[in-house]
């Protein structure tokens, strides 16, 4: 990795793009968990249960420790 591209992932400019899949058990929370990724003025109020499956495509910023 050359110096730009370190320089730009530490400043944050190069967007990284991931596909999360959610399992679990009817019932258990999935759509709550993913409703409050969402930015405030984009969460449903009512979280229904999900028939089949649901896309959906929304911004947010994750820190993650392992
Ligand atoms: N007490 C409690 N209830 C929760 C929590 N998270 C979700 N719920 C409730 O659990 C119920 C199911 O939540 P959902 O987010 O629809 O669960 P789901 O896994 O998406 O369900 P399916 O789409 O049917 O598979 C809803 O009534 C939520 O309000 C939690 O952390 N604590
Ligand atoms: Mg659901």
């Amino acid at each position: 990795m050359g110096l730009f591209d370190r320089l730009a992932n530490l400043l944050g400019l190069r967007k990284k793009e991931v596909n999360v899949l959610v399992v679990g058990l009817n019932n258990s929370g999935k759509s709550t968990v993913i409703n409050n990724f969402k930015h405030e003025d984009d969460r449903c109020i009512d979280i229904v249960p999900t028939v089949g499956f649901n896309v959906e495509k929304f911004s947010c910023k994750l820190n993650i420790e392992d």
